[in-house]
């Protein structure tokens, strides 16, 4: 049986419709499935917790976005239950990664093919001892106060409505560099420490893209076994606008002043005063915070020519 995980709220109430035109799709084909169309995280963890501990699970299924993903990492990282995804968020980075497509009856297509790759899981550990578990990559600093600015306001819902999900995120981050001060942040990969006196932001990355399609660790592959780390520094407001628009083709990279890329197996941030960290862009806690990578946690259903 394939288990389905709706987050019916996802893309401002996409999952809902998304789920009706899979379920004919399910019906047509006789394949077995049940469906959980889950309110919150939290509900979400408990049901599919008893349904995976009952067994005979042959896959577990989102109609979500990344933050209904990252929510049941807990539960099926490690497993081995091949895990799917029919994208119906906003900014949909898991999709765009691995390639599936946003056509949802093709996303069920490679759901039921059943062919799976091992991807690499990134493990956090944040100020008091929280932990959690991201699929594409833990924004910390300016990032974090754009994900905190986008997550719940009325201008995602517009944009989820008109189908321009990402552009959230591009208003998001001018209202937060209106009010986000860089401060001075060490970044230590492989124990070795990096200092910046003006630190913007921090992205830890398993994956190239986040934020709704910045690449912001190009050369990142899912199943490479390492964390990327791409850190912003001592530039004006202005060089971020300008800089903002090279992290759609990842061009950023060259601007080695102001842009530096480390990779490794383990990350810690830590700034001066506490900034907010969202992975997946769900909350993460805030600094200091630890990522470590974890090769191979999760089978992902993949496209057989992926
Ligand atoms: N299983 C779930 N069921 C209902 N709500 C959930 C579930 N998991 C997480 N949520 C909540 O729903 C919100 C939106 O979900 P999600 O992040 O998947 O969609 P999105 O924000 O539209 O897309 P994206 O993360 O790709 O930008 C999450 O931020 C979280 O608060």
């Amino acid at each position: 049986m394939i288990l389905f995980v709706v987050n019916e709220k996802s893309g401002n109430g996409r999952g809902k419709k998304i789920w009706a035109a899979v379920e004919e799709k399910l019906k047509a084909t006789g394949t077995a499935y049940e469906k959980l169309a889950t309110v919150s995280e939290a509900d979400a963890v408990d049901r599919v917790r008893d349904i995976v501990q009952r067994g005979r699970l042959k896959a577990v299924a989102v109609i979500g976005g990344d933050g209904t993903l990252h929510g049941l990492l807990p539960i099926i990282a490690g497993t081995g239950i091949p895990y799917g995804l029919i994208p119906s968020g906003s900014g949909n980075d898991t999709s765009r990664t691995l390639g599936i497509p946003a056509d949802p009856l093709r996303a069920l297509d490679i759901i039921l093919a059943g062919k799976t790759r091992a991807i690499d899981l990134l493990e956090t550990t944040a100020e008091g001892g929280i932990e959690q578990r991201t699929l594409t990559a833990v924004a910390i600093g300016l990032d974090g106060a754009v994900a905190a600015d986008v997550n719940g306001s009325r201008y995602k819902r517009w944009c989820n409505k008109l189908r321009i999900g990402s552009f959230a995120y591009i208003i998001g981050l001018f209202r937060a560099l209106a009010m986000f001060k860089p401060r001075p942040i060490t970044v230590t990969v492989d124990g070795i420490p990096h200092e910046f006196s003006q630190g913007w932001l921090s992205v830890i990355a398993s994956g190239p893209s986040y934020g709704g399609g910045l690449r912001i660790c190009p050369d990142a592959r899912p199943d490479d076994g390492k964390l990327h780390v791409c850190v912003v520094h001592n530039c004006s407001v202005g060089r971020i606008l300008l800089v903002f628009p090279t992290l759609l083709t990842g061009g950023h990279v060259k601007r080695t002043r102001y842009v530096t890329i480390l990779s490794g197996s383990s990350a810690t941030v830590r700034s001066e005063f506490p900034m907010l960290a969202f992975g997946d862009g769900e909350p993460s806690g805030v600094t200091p915070i630890t990522a470590v990578v974890r090769p191979g946690q999760l089978d992902f259903l993949i496209a057989v020519s992926g």
